[in-house]
């Protein structure tokens, strides 16, 4: 199975979002990776319904919703309403983190779990088998262009252990910093998807950065 690449909508050109998403719709991309930031959880605010829902009218791939807020049970049915696929909440967002999945399967959506950089990944072994996806984050959540976090290697190791050991069917996930030399690495350690923002959307020839990080 080729990599998951999963473009990072904050990197697009906002003033020409719909000639980003034609692009991401003609390209290889298996999904659009939407970053909903609240201010609060993240030091950054980022874009809210009025964008998402609009995104689904164009969108021709599945949507993978990254939230960065605090509270995300609040807006499960605002979220299902946007037609994405997937629900990544963090993990350090979520007091009762195994209602939290229940309540997005029961909407519809396919439930994963985010966790910071400093989360270990250790704290998922009672709730690997009730979520679809994993998503490490290799830098700081809250901004796009930031440094990869080497330790995230390792964590894509450790986490791939516990899916097998446990049987499990998650898929790994990893989001921050990911360019060809990362990328290589993470996909050498286990990961299954990759969320790439600016080395995708910066990049001369979008569409065959896309190609490569598939290749990988
Ligand atoms: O969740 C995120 C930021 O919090 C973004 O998905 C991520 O940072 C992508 O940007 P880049 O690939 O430029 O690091
Ligand atoms: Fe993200």
């Amino acid at each position: 199975m080729s990599t998951i690449v999963a473009p990072s909508l904050l990197s697009a050109d906002f003033l020409n979002l719909e000639r980003d998403i034609e692009m991401l719709n003609r390209s290889e991309a298996d999904w659009i990776h939407l970053d909903i930031m609240d201010g609060v959880f993240v030091p950054n605010i980022s874009f809210g319904f009025a964008v998402t829902n609009l995104l689904k009218k164009i969108s021709k791939k599945p949507l993978d919703t990254h939230l960065m807020i605090v509270q995300p049970e609040k807006f499960i049915k605002e979220i299902a309403a946007t037609g994405t696929t997937y629900m990544n909440v963090h993990f350090e967002a979520c007091t009762h983190l195994h209602r939290v999945v229940q309540q997005i399967r029961d909407n519809g959506m396919k439930p994963a779990v985010t966790l910071n950089p400093h989360t270990p990944v250790s704290l998922l072994e009672d709730i690997i088998k009730d979520v679809d996806m994993v998503l490490l984050m290799s830098v700081n959540p809250g901004f796009g262009g930031q440094k990869f976090i080497e330790n995230s290697v390792k964590k894509v190791t450790q986490l791939k252990d516990m899916i097998l050991r446990q049987n499990a069917s998650a898929l790994i996930q990893v989001d921050g910093g990911v360019n060809l030399e990362t990328g290589r690495k993470l996909v050498d350690a286990g990961a299954d998807a990759l969320v790439a923002g600016s080395f995708v959307f910066s990049s001369e020839n979008p569409e065959e950065t896309i190609r490569q990080l598939k290749a990988l």
